[in-house]
């Protein structure tokens, strides 16, 4: 199910405005990569390139090539909405639909693609993605009340669970625990390293402590300048990136120098 990505001289624009250049990087199957790096280099934008909901704004585009596990993500064939089912997306704040109950945020996804379901189909998809998201036993009881009567934590494990309902191939998690306190950020974690036996997580992080927790491969982009598009300075094993990088840029970086 997980599969692998292979990003090839990407470039990726705002009408005229290019954003990021030149990236070229390999994010193996079922491993978690965590994407790093100063405010406005790129990494949201390169993040969501790999789902294509960045050509979703006007004006966007992207130049080089993605591949997923062997098809050309951006090929002429290729239907974006189905993109977007197997390739999943987490974002920054909890974004549960807020008039649906848990049941039913589970499902938003799943429904989409299949609108009629059976009852019992249903129910299985809801169990199973909220014991995948590790929110069963929390909301088993109350699966009719609202997704926003839950804390925070507990939403955005919703929202994983609605994410992986539909059983994507790739996880993007973009800051999943930025609006997140210690313990439920603790949980996430924790989650991150069971999903990663089933699918390909990209996650992009201002922390570095949790990139260095929850990744095993580590990318770090950097802005040569003010106004110059965000490239991806360096990417190697996690370990190596936070003990003994190649790049000078890097270090400077992970040892707080600037960004
Ligand atoms: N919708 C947009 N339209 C035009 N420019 C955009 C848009 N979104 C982002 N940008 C620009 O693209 C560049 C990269 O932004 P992006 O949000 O990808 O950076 P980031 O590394 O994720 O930053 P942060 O860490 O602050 O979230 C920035 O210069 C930003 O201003």
């Amino acid at each position: 199910m997980a599969k692998s990505i292979d990003v090839s001289d990407l470039d990726i624009y705002y009408g005229d405005f290019k954003a990021v250049e030149g990236v070229t990087m390999s994010i193996a199957a079922r491993s978690v990569t965590a994407l790093i790096g100063p405010s406005g280099c790129g990494k949201s934008t390169f993040l969501r390139s790999l789902n294509r909901m960045h050509e979703v704004i006007p004006g966007a585009r992207v130049e080089g090539k993605i591949v997923i596990d062997g098809q050309d993500l951006y090929g002429a064939e290729v239907d974006p909405v189905e993109v977007r089912r197997q390739v999943g997306m987490v974002f920054q704040r909890p974004n549960p639909f807020p008039t649906m109950t848990i049941a039913e945020n589970v499902l938003a996804g799943s429904r989409l693609n299949a609108k009629k379901m059976p009852k019992k189909t249903a129910e299985e998809i809801v169990e199973r993605s909220l014991r995948g998201a590790n929110l069963w036993t929390e909301v088993k009881d109350r699966l009719n009340k609202p997704g926003a009567s839950l804390s925070g934590g507990q939403q955005q494990r919703l929202c994983i669970a609605r994410a992986i309902a539909v059983e994507p191939q790739v996880l993007l998690m973009d800051e999943p625990c930025s609006a997140l306190d210690p313990i439920s950020t603790s949980a996430i974690e924790d989650l991150i390293h069971e999903l990663k036996s089933d699918y390909t997580i990209v996650i992009v992080t201002h922390n570095m402590q949790q990139a260095a927790r929850v990744s095993e491969d580590t990318g770090f982009f950097n802005l040569s300048a003010a106004g110059k598009p965000g490239r991806l300075v360096e990417m190697n094993p996690t370990r190596k990136i936070f003990s003994n990088p190649e790049q000078p840029a890097t270090e400077a970086y992970i040892s707080g120098r600037f960004g």
